[in-house]
């Protein structure tokens, strides 16, 4: 009687094994079956097996679709990027392929070219200064925890978000990064958005919709906003009002890391500082390149498309993944795909 019981419970625990559910509760901490330390159980599916992530944090990027990392980038590197992102502001160097933002409620403005000037700097892949920033070790330490060993760097940025001229134009929309990408799988890509000064909801900083990984690509269009809406800020036109935001307070050097369907954006800034993040969207090389033709990001495309044309004269002769190819780097590992 004893035997058979024992017997039947060691079938539907084993039955349990093939259900990737189920292996939460045999593997769950609190079980005692298995010791949580060693058990990586298979339900992890935003994650990579890894001896950085703690079980606690991966299950946290899991749930939430980011983790921050407290002090992860030095204040001497920070230092860096400042000189080197006003040097560039001076247009005392003129890295390759960089593109220069200004504020849109700026843009007929009379200042000289300064770092009051420009929003963000986005392509900055052939400035050594800066492009550091994409092949810090600690900063790839985790990285690799979602795209694996082969990593390449697909799309740079230092934001300078100007204090808001009163037209509430400093704020970022709610979006999803992978609407501006044409590779997928999403999974093995990911954010690394680091705080180069104090940030809070004073200065503007990012808010996140918890969880919003788990849902699909949403449509992007432009935001019905009063004040003007800076070229290619395309926001959610239809999230759910009542989602819980989360704003993300940080201090200087802490990194948070996300992955591309999450839901963001950031508030104005009400302070007469410029508030400055650097930024580095990195893929598994293994990904692969998508038509985009026929979907929601096709807007995006015709934009970014219309755009080299009018600046570089690149009419349809140019495939977008051309463009992507180009600006990407490996960082570490092989170039497979990407
Ligand atoms: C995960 C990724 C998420 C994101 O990337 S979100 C943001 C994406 N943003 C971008 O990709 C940056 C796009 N911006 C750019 O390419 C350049 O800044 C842009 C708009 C071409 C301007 O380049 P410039 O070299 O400054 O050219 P320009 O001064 O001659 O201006 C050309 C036309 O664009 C206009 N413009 C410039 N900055 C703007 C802005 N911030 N908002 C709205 N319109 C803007 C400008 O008025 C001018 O228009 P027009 O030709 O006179 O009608
Ligand atoms: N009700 C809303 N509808 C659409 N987008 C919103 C709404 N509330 C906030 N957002 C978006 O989320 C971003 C962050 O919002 P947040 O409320 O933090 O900033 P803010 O409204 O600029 O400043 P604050 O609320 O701190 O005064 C904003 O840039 C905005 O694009
Ligand atoms: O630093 C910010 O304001 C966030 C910018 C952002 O989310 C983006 O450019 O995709
Ligand atoms: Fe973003
Ligand atoms: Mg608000």
């Amino acid at each position: 009687m004893e035997q058979s019981r024992a017997a039947s419970r060691l079938r539907i625990v084993l039955g349990h094994l093939g259900s990737p559910s189920a292996l939460n509760i045999v593997g769950h901490p609190t079980s005692g079956t298995v010791s949580s330390a060693s058990f990586h159980p298979q339900q992890f599916q935003y994650s990579l097996d890894n001896n950085v992530l703690t079980l606690e944090q991966r299950k946290f990027y899991e749930e939430n679709g980011y983790l921050v990392i407290k002090n992860l980038v030095s204040d001497a590197d920070i230092q860096r990027f400042r000189n080197e992102f006003e040097k560039i502001c001076r247009k005392e160097v003129k890295p390759l392929g960089l593109t220069v933002m200004r504020d849109v409620a700026i843009l007929k403005s009379e200042y000289a070219h300064s770092e009051k000037t420009v929003t963000k700097v986005q392509d900055f892949q052939e400035d050594k200064e800066l492009f550091r920033y994409c092949t810090l070790p600690e900063i790839l330490n985790y990285v690799e925890c979602f795209t694996g060993p082969n990593i390449m760097a697909m799309h740079t940025m230092l934001i300078n978000k100007p204090p808001d001229a009163g037209k509430k134009t400093s704020r970022h929309p709610l979006h999803q990064d992978l609407h501006y990408f044409p590779f997928r799988p999403s999974n093995l890509i990911v954010c690394a958005w680091t705080a180069m000064e104090p940030i809070d909801r004073n200065n503007g900083c990012l808010v996140v919709l918890p969880g919003t990984h788990r849902g699909s690509l949403k449509p992007h269009d432009y935001p019905k906003w009063e004040g003007g809406v800076n070229k290619m800020f395309h926001g959610i036109q239809d999230y759910e009002e009542n989602t819980a935001r989360v704003h993300l307070v940080m201090e200087k050097g802490d990194t948070v890391f996300f992955h591309p369907l999450l839901i963001h954006g950031s508030g104005r800034n009400k302070t007469q500082g410029f508030r400055k993040a650097i930024s580095c969207h990195f893929a598994s090389a293994d990904c692969h390149y998508i038509n985009v033709k026929g979907t929601s990001q096709e807007n995006i495309e015709k934009e970014v498309a219309g755009l080299a044309n009018k600046l570089y004269g690149l009419a349809d002769s140019v495939d977008l993944k051309d463009i992507w190819m180009f600006r990407a780097r490996l960082v570490k590992g092989e170039r497979t795909s990407l």
